[in-house]
């Protein structure tokens, strides 16, 4: 369906490749059947991209990254991490990667282990890997170092740190085994913004300098602008546009896209009277679209794609200038 996924004779060299992808909570039953968190959802990022997923809460952001991470179990679609399937990878395969694909969590203050010396939180997923316990202290005391944090940390707890250095502690940890995949949810966004700017630059210069992959999930576009080259917006589960970064955030095409942007917050009060005029124009309140659906499609007047009268459930990615724009009305 969506025009992200990777020809075939490139998918090898992916690094993530996510196709169709749904996922459900909860036991599925015909007689009152639960709708999928996330709903058929493709992209693919290459060695050392970073994609952006955006949209506002309850939209599946984190249920992507924790079907990646083997956290949540996918009941449709597929994820395969260098041309290798890991979808329904058993519990071996998934520690054996456990070391390639990382992730660092949004909240820095319950994501380490107050009991445990910062020292030894870095070692264990070495210790884990088979390091040995030198070895795997040296490299503890390097990837802090990384992090612009002293050696001399590795000694301490993690109450002894502010929220910014935890998440650098944080990102030290997801670095130390070297893996080609980072997935990063919402890892700026418990912070103040001059912090937010050393981790984001942080992570930037990580990249760059190894090649690294980021799934980077985050409500705030600003935080997407900066680090991602290409976007995915996400609502209820759905793809509802994908392109470069700067096309998506700069120029939205999609009316959820644009309520996204609209809504978010600027500094100067006078632009932000004019974004919430133009989202009220395009008929968007503070509660979202509502659901795109068969009956009342809510895009039906302004469409730029089709002006059928609306017959999917699933939408369609259709190209629109330079970007891949969710069409809800069927072309047949
Ligand atoms: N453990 C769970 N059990 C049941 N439903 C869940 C669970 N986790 C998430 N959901 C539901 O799945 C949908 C997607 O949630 P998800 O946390 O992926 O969204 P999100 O975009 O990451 O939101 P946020 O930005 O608030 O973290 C929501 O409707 C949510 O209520």
């Amino acid at each position: 369906m969506s025009t992200l996924t990777a020809p075939a004779d490139t998918a090898q060299t992916l690094a993530l490749d996510v196709r169709d992808l749904t996922v459900h909570y909860g036991r599925r039953s015909r007689r009152k059947p639960v709708p999928p968190a996330v709903d058929g959802v493709s992209f693919a990022i290459a060695p050392g991209e970073t994609i952006g997923l955006v949209g506002e809460s309850g939209s599946g952001k984190s249920t992507i990254g924790k079907a990646v991470l083997g956290l949540q179990s996918a009941t449709g679609g597929s994820i395969s991490f260098f041309g290798d399937d890991i979808t329904h990878a058993a519990p071996a395969r998934r520690r054996a990667l456990a070391a390639q694909l990382r992730v660092v969590f949004q909240d820095p203050y319950s994501s380490l282990n107050p009991a445990m010396t910062i020292g030894e939180t870095l070692a264990e997923p070495l210790r884990l890997m088979g390091v040995g316990k030198a070895e795997a202290a040296r490299r503890a005391r390097t990837a802090l170092e990384r992090v612009g944090l002293p050696a001399s940390a590795a000694e301490r707890r993690p109450r002894q740190f502010s929220g910014g250095q935890r998440q650098r502690i944080a990102v030290a940890r997801a670095l130390v085994c070297d893996p080609k995949v980072v997935v990063c949810d919402e890892p700026v966004s418990a912070l103040d913004l001059s912090t937010q700017a050393q981790v984001l630059n942080l992570l930037a210069d990580l990249r760059d300098e190894r090649g690294l992959s980021y799934l980077f999930v985050a409500h705030d576009l600003a935080v997407v602008r900066f680090l991602a080259q290409r976007v995915v917006v996400l609502y209820r589960g759905q793809v509802m546009e994908t392109g470069a970064a700067a096309a998506v955030v700069e120029h939205p095409r999609h009316p959820y896209t644009r309520a996204l942007t609209a809504a978010a917050p600027v500094p100067r009060p006078a632009e932000q009277a004019a974004r919430r005029a133009a989202r009220e124009a395009m008929g968007i309140g503070a509660a979202g679209l509502g659901t795109p659906s068969t009956a009342g499609c809510p895009f039906a007047s302004r469409c730029p794609l089709a002006t059928d009268v609306c017959r999917t459930e699933r939408p369609a990615l259709r190209r629109v200038g330079d970007s891949d724009v969710a069409c809800h009305h069927a072309t047949d």
